[in-house]
């Protein structure tokens, strides 16, 4: 009688265990209900070469989100760290949950062991993103960076494989494929700033799709809502693409919001930071108000420099 409720995902161990998250936290609030998952392998999965020359890493979710736009699946797992930020959701979709925010710290892969500032000189260190290699060059300038794709487990294949001496992942990626013990550093906000939408896994439906919305909307965490709300905002005001070297994360603790927001010149010699607690604002505002501290130091103009 019940329709199952039907999730696309991309078929990497990561997405998979992301989906048995949701899975679990449905059994909870909805026990009878059947769940069936719809696995996709993305063109970007597939893609072994830049993501720029591709278009960037919004092509992960674009795919996705054609499956549940077509009607043949009715909801989407993304990570909210790989939904471009310069536009809105795309047309007839809506946020139904986000759920309690994972780990949001970046960290250190070494084989030999190594802290970031353990690593000899020159070292080469695996990352695609242009936030972490300005971040890391802003601490480290003689490090070498070199494209580094792939799912998480595969990348840590070519880690181990020697490939490069070492790589900047997610905290919560390695948490969800179960791989911590390679963690050499956990690099705190304070030196490497999380990205927009780190650890936040975000539940995306049809807006007009009720059923669902309704299926989902336990799963949501108000607190969770409230900073990717702003730390979002922030990213939109911006304009960030997807390469784009932004990192903002906000944080609520006793009530109150606080976002913290940064530019990096791909370099890393030029970081644009501002940092404003909410006050009276609604988190989208406070995400605009942070945006605007960082535009009036020349933001906008470093974001437009770097090729997307
Ligand atoms: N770009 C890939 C990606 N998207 C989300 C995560 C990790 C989980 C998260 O922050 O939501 C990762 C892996 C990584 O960057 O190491």
């Amino acid at each position: 009688m019940n329709q199952p409720l039907r999730i696309v995902t991309r078929s990497s161990p990561m997405a998979l265990a992301q989906v048995e998250r949701v899975r679990s936290l449905l059994a909870e609030t909805d026990p009878g209900l059947a769940v069936e998952v719809v696995p996709i392998t993305t063109t970007a999965d597939k893609w072994t070469g830049s993501l720029t020359a591709l278009g960037g890493k919004a092509n992960f979710v674009k795919e996705i989100d054609a499956v549940l736009a077509a009607g043949a699946a009715d909801v989407a797992v993304h990570c909210l760290k790989d939904m471009p930020g310069e536009t809105p959701l795309p047309e007839g979709m809506t946020i139904a949950a986000y759920l309690d925010r994972d780990d949001v710290r970046d960290c250190l892969i070494s084989p030999a062991g190594h802290t970031l500032a353990e690593l000899p000189q020159g070292s080469r260190v695996g990352t695609s993103s242009v936030r972490r290699r300005a971040q890391l060059a802003a601490i480290r300038p003689d490090l070498e960076f070199e494209d580094f794709r792939g799912n998480a487990n595969r990348r840590l294949e070519k880690l181990f494989n020697g490939e490069v001496d070492a790589a900047v992942l997610a905290v919560s990626g390695l948490e969800r494929i179960g791989r911590t013990e390679v963690i050499t550093e956990v690099f705190e906000p304070e030196t490497v700033l999380p990205p927009v939408g780190a650890g936040i896994l975000a539940l995306q439906c049809r807006e007009d799709d009720s059923t669902t919305i309704g299926v989902l909307a336990p799963l949501n965490d108000p607190k969770t809502w409230r900073e990717a709300d702003c730390e979002r905002m922030f990213l939109h005001v911006l304009q960030g693409h997807c390469n784009s070297p932004i990192a903002g994360y906000a944080t609520e603790a006793n009530g109150e919001l606080t976002l913290r927001g940064a530019v990096y010149s791909l370099d890393g010699k030029t970081v644009l930071t501002a940092r404003e607690t909410a006050g009276a604002l609604a988190p989208a505002d406070l995400g605009t108000a942070v945006a605007l501290a960082i535009a009036q130091q020349g933001g906008r103009g470093l974001i437009e420099s770097i090729d997307h």
